[in-house]
């Protein structure tokens, strides 16, 4: 009997019917994705709502996963596939470390694991509690947020605490963004946040202070460098330099904003960065891309508008 790349169909946390990149092996259908470039491989597995990392590949029978508890593993498979996609086809990346390093989730992580993160290997998605979040991975922002972590670690490696920690949240809402890539869509997570109340959301890039972030340098959250202030509040200040990113977006498009903000994560931002580092960066980016024009404007109004001069 062959092993066979092969083409399998899932339901996702939303109801959606996607197809999938799957593998067959001794008669079971992997979600084991060889299809991208240099033979990287996207690996996504099940905890079944323990702690083992990364767990046991979800696998199906019948390479149609439309199973219940399938359906997290078949979002966050799906979804690491558009992030992949969406680096390599844009930037020339081959995976999050440029490398072709595999891609591995795992899903049920966890019993009413209202999280998902980047584990500096992997990816972790909880299942949520039914009413803060249902599953995590059922959000393409949340997807592009995390594996957007791995791309800073192996970039600017912005050291998680305080601005550099803020900045690192932020490009992972930027590229979380434009990787969902709808001009009418600035909220993270509205997916698979409160299933109960309709439009809601964990941030806002247009109006951060909708979920008490501040959107100028005068609201700055001055919270301790520890875990319980979240590290100097890198969630929080985040909504700053997020609301710069929604003013150079809203006027220059996700194409040409991605571009800038790629080539100042992997050319110019290093792990101490802070926010006015980030502005000369950004500057420094539409410049060597598009000369002295509308981008470098689009950049300097941005941040004027939030106070990081
Ligand atoms: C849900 C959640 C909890 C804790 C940390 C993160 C984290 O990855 O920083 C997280 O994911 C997000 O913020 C995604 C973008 C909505
Ligand atoms: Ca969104
Ligand atoms: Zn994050």
């Amino acid at each position: 009997r062959y092993d066979e790349p092969t083409i399998g169909s899932g339901v996702g946390v939303n109801g959606q019917t996607k197809s999938l990149n799957t593998y067959l092996s001794n008669g079971n259908y992997y979600l084991y994705d060889t299809t991208k470039a240099m033979n990287n491989q996207i690996r996504t597995y099940t905890s079944n709502n323990g702690t083992y990392l990364p767990g046991n590949y979800m696998t199906d029978t019948n390479n149609n996963f439309n199973a219940s508890d399938q359906a997290a593993g078949v979002d966050a498979h799906y979804y690491a596939g558009l992030t992949y996609d969406y680096f390599y086809n844009n930037h020339n990346r081959n995976s999050f470390d440029g490398n072709g390093a595999t891609i591995a989730s795992t899903v049920h992580y966890q019993s009413n694991y209202n999280n998902a993160f980047w584990n500096g290997s992997q990816m972790v998605y909880g299942d949520g509690d039914g009413r803060t979040f249902i599953e995590l991975s059922g959000a393409l922002d949340i997807v592009a947020h995390e594996i957007t972590h791995a791309v800073t670690t192996y970039s600017a490696d912005l050291a998680y605490h305080n601005q550099s920690g803020a900045l690192n949240e932020s490009f992972s809402d930027v590229f979380a963004i434009i990787v969902e890539g709808d001009t009418n869509d600035w909220l993270l997570g509205e997916d698979v946040y409160t299933p109960g109340i309709y439009g809601d959301a964990l941030r806002s890039m247009s109006n951060p202070e909708q979920y008490n972030q501040p959107a100028h340098m005068d609201d700055y959250y001055h919270s301790p460098d520890t875990k319980d202030g979240d590290w100097g509040g890198v969630h929080t200040n985040s909504g700053i330099p997020n609301k710069a990113f929604y003013h150079v977006a809203s006027d220059i498009g996700f194409e040409k904003s991605g571009d800038i903000y790629y080539k100042a994560l992997t050319q110019y931002l290093t792990s101490t960065s802070d926010f006015e580092d980030a502005r000369v960066a950004l500057e420094q980016s539409a410049i060597d891309l598009y000369g002295s024009g509308s981008e470098l404007q689009a950049i300097k109004n941005g941040f004027d508008l939030v106070g990081i001069g």
